[in-house]
């Protein structure tokens, strides 16, 4: 894709930027693998329950996929499981669901959706769990209101397990391969399900989990090995109520030929789990279109922000290389074109490098500017237009075209240093540069905010006016607005050409100076 687009920016950063202090990113919940952040309907004690968000995870993605309908559309992975309705219901017994969503729905934002961070979780379960990547595409849109029904459940018949997996989308042999797929990992709850798993009074095990493999928080394929020796203590294979053996029917209804396929081959195994995995959190509603899937981009400017003080524009961002070759005398520009037509460098300084032992890659960031980081003063006037970059004398732009494209920058609305706070009644007063060249239509406060089902939407109020008061330059026309209140979930938005760009995110409005001084 072409960058700037914030949905996949962001979703790409999610995906392969795994900086080496990972702690407020979605790994650092499944990593251990035997992490486990819920609470147990039965745990008291505090030890081990024998549960595991991986595993909560990988279910959550299932079940809310599970309700889609081929033949109409309906259903599929849009986060309708958050909904208490679609919880409450039998087929989604237990409070794994609530959980999943409590962890995962904080990492949606207004750009990327819950049904997107339900399916990235299982993207980086399953891979940081011992298995494959499972190949990523983003843009699932949130539903509205709970699914129709449609979860299989263990006493049901080995005919209406075909048929209810064909409603969703998986002929008989994809349902062997998805069921033991998901069965890598976790198990059977004596609670939930005590016509299946006695209590096991163990504990290290408080909730009673019947596993469905000895390896239940990692991604192998001895759901397989163990099925075929004889040795399984599935609890949907060897129960003791045979009504409930549904993996026991599911596993043998081809005369085990998939499960012999998996056992004898581990490679197998991971490569058809990683496509069915995949066709699985790509089942969404009729008319959601998802993107391609999210590869690396080589070169990704971020963090790019303008401060407009007197006739000088500051500007401020970094940029990261993908696999960079290492190279002790390298060289890395950035080179920028400006509203006045002529064409700039400046050298890029090394900042920092993400962890080396992610399997997908490295990735290298440098600062665009100056050795104090303060960034790159341009002239008001000239501004900048778009960007490439040059590494060791070879030229980067975008590689998705054969002629390659340059990285637009939008600096038509930037915040300006003359914006102040007035103590007397804890109002900031915010000044927007509003370059005198380009069409802006408005400029106003965007606010986000979650809705009682985490959803994130985002109102547009207070629109800024010109300010004929303040100080304008060649460039750029003040525009401003006196805001109240604090300023963390709110932001400057600004329509320009047609296009509406989150330009500034308000911090706390007590940062900036006095109006008095
Ligand atoms: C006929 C189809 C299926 C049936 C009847 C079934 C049944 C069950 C049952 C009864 C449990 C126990 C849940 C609990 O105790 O909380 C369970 C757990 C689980 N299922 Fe399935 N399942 C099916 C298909 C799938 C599929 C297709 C996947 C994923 C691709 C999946 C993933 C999981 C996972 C990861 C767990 C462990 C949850 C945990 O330990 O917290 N299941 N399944």
């Amino acid at each position: 894709y072409i960058w700037p687009s914030p949905m996949l920016d962001e979703l790409e950063s999610t995906l392969y930027e795994i900086l080496p202090s990972a702690a407020s990113t979605i790994s650092a919940f499944i990593q251990p693998c035997d992490t486990f952040t819920g609470i147990a309907l039965d745990d008291t004690t505090g030890l081990g329950t024998g549960r595991s968000n991986i595993a909560d995870w990988v279910r959550t993605a299932y079940h809310d996929m599970a309700t889609h309908n081929v033949a109409d559309g309906t259903g599929g992975l849009d986060a309708s499981i958050r909904f208490e309705e679609e919880q409450a219901r039998a087929e989604n017994v237990g409070n794994g669901f609530s959980n999943t969503i409590n962890v995962l729905a904080g990492f949606s934002t207004r750009y990327t959706s819950i049904a997107d961070t339900i399916a990235l979780g299982l993207v980086f379960g399953v891979e940081f769990c011992g298995g494959p990547r499972v190949p990523f595409r983003g843009g699932r849109i949130d539903a509205t209101e709970p699914n129709l029904p449609g979860v299989p459940e263990p006493e049901q018949t080995l005919d209406s397990h075909i048929a209810s997996f064909a409603r969703q989308g998986f002929t008989q042999e994809e349902m062997i391969g998805l069921v033991a797929c998901g069965h890598t990992f976790g198990g059977v709850q004596h609670a939930p399900f005590h016509d299946i798993v006695p209590e096991l009074n163990d504990s290290d095990n408080t909730a009673s989990v019947a596993h469905f493999d000895t390896t239940d928080v990692h991604f192998d394929n001895n759901i397989a090995t163990e099925y075929m020796a004889g040795t399984t203590k599935n609890p949907l294979v060897v129960g003791f109520n045979a009504t409930t053996n549904s993996d026991k029917r599911i596993f043998g209804s081809d005369g085990n030929v998939t499960m012999r396929s998996f056992a004898d081959s581990p490679k197998l195994f991971a490569s058809r789990c990683s496509e069915l995995f995949a066709r699985m959190i790509d089942t969404v509603p009729k008319g959601v279109q998802l993107s391609e899937v999210i590869t690396p981009l080589p070169v990704k400017p971020g963090r790019i922000e303008f401060t407009l003080d007197g006739d000088i524009l500051q500007f401020t961002g970094d940029v990261r290389f993908w696999n960079l070759p290492s190279n002790p005398n390298r060289v890395a520009l950035l080179l920028w074109s400006d509203h006045l037509g002529a064409t700039h460098n400046s050298t890029l300084l090394p900042s920092l490098i993400s962890t080396t032992d992610y399997p997908q890659g490295v990735a290298t960031y440098y600062t665009l500017g100056a050795e104090d980081f303060s960034g790159i003063s341009l002239d008001a006037k000239a501004g900048i237009v778009n960007m490439r970059f040059m590494l060791d004398g070879e030229l980067q732009t975008q590689q998705d075209t054969e002629a390659g494209v340059d990285f637009a920058v939008q600096d038509a609305v930037v915040f300006s240093t003359s914006s102040c706070f007035f103590e007397n009644n804890e109002t900031a007063r915010y000044n927007m540069a509003v370059r005198n060249t380009a069409k802006v239509k408005s400029v106003y406060i965007e606010t986000e905010m979650r809705d009682s089902s985490s959803h994130i939407g985002v109102t547009e109020t207070d629109f800024f006016s010109p300010d004929p008061n303040a100080p304008v330059n060649a460039a750029y026309t003040i525009w401003t607005l006196n805001v109240a209140g604090s300023g963390f979930n709110r932001y400057v938005g600004a329509e320009i050409d047609g296009v509406k760009y989150t330009v500034l995110q308000l911090l706390s409005l007590f940062a900036l100076p006095s109006c008095t001084s």
